[in-house]
């Protein structure tokens, strides 16, 4: 089993852990919801900045980021900028995206940064590098929030991030009927093999891809995703219920 540590957590080592994304668009609400994280024990947060309406200023985002970790203490911080194309709020240009990126390296403020894997041409690779040099863990992810995917290309797709040294490789794609749910499953569990266990995380979004969020293990899943408040996807349900029910299993 290959896992990761991010602070205090492992990854990829032990039961799934909860992620709460935070999806507020003014500070202060941002602030509060994080608060609740605490509380509430998730194991680690995603700050979705393309919420945030002041995405475009970075002073006020690294101020946030600030604010941000004085609250969560050791629990660890995801951020993730995810586009229009795959189902955020996010319209920056490539260039505008690479440099968001660079300033949040630069500023060591976050655990893990989650790169779009396909969508930015060329950004991908520069990201992945200053990651590297400010030495800063990478979630490479892939989303289609209108269909699933074919088997081989899920498979590919997860390869080619795991080539380009994802720390995590995630994947979230929507099914359209039950059989898609199936062969994600099917997909997921062949990657992981190829990949030698390397994390990853599989997500079927929507009501019918219930099993993925609750079961993430069935989908070699190191992390599943639960709200507080506003879900940052479709079919996601609250910490409160997806800790129930993993208790119950
Ligand atoms: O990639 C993911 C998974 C997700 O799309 C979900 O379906 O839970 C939620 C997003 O916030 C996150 O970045």
């Amino acid at each position: 089993m290959q896992y990761i540590e991010v602070r205090e957590l492992e990854l990829g080592r032990g039961p799934a852990k909860i992620c709460v994304p935070v999806v507020g668009k003014k500070k202060e609400e941002i602030l509060a919801t994080l608060e609740k994280c605490v509380a509430a024990e998730a194991d680690l947060v995603e700050l979705r900045i393309d919420h945030f309406e002041n995405v475009r200023h970075i002073e006020d985002v690294l101020e946030l980021l600030g604010e941000a970790r004085e609250i969560l203490g050791e629990m660890p911080l995801i951020f993730t900028y995810r586009t229009i194309e795959e189902g955020g709020k996010g319209d920056m240009s490539t260039e505008e995206y690479c440099t968001l990126y660079q300033e949040i390296l630069e500023s060591k403020t976050v655990d893990l940064v989650d790169i779009e894997a396909f969508g930015m041409s060329g950004a991908v690779s520069q990201i992945m590098r200053s990651a590297r040099e400010h030495a800063v863990m990478t979630i490479l992810s892939n989303h289609n929030f209108r269909k699933t995917p074919k088997q081989e290309y899920i498979i590919e797709r997860l390869g080619i991030m795991h080539h380009l040294g994802a720390d995590i490789c995630k994947v979230a794609y929507m099914p359209l009927e039950k059989g898609d749910v199936d062969r994600l499953k099917k997909a997921v569990i062949e990657a992981d093999k190829r990949m030698k266990n390397a994390p990853l995380v599989a997500i079927a979004m929507g009501d019918l891809g219930l099993e993925s969020r609750i079961y993430p293990e069935r989908f070699a899943s190191c992390m599943t995703f639960a709200s507080i408040g506003e879900e940052s996807a479709p079919g996601q349900i609250s910490i409160e219920e997806m800790k129930a029910l993993m208790i119950d299993k």
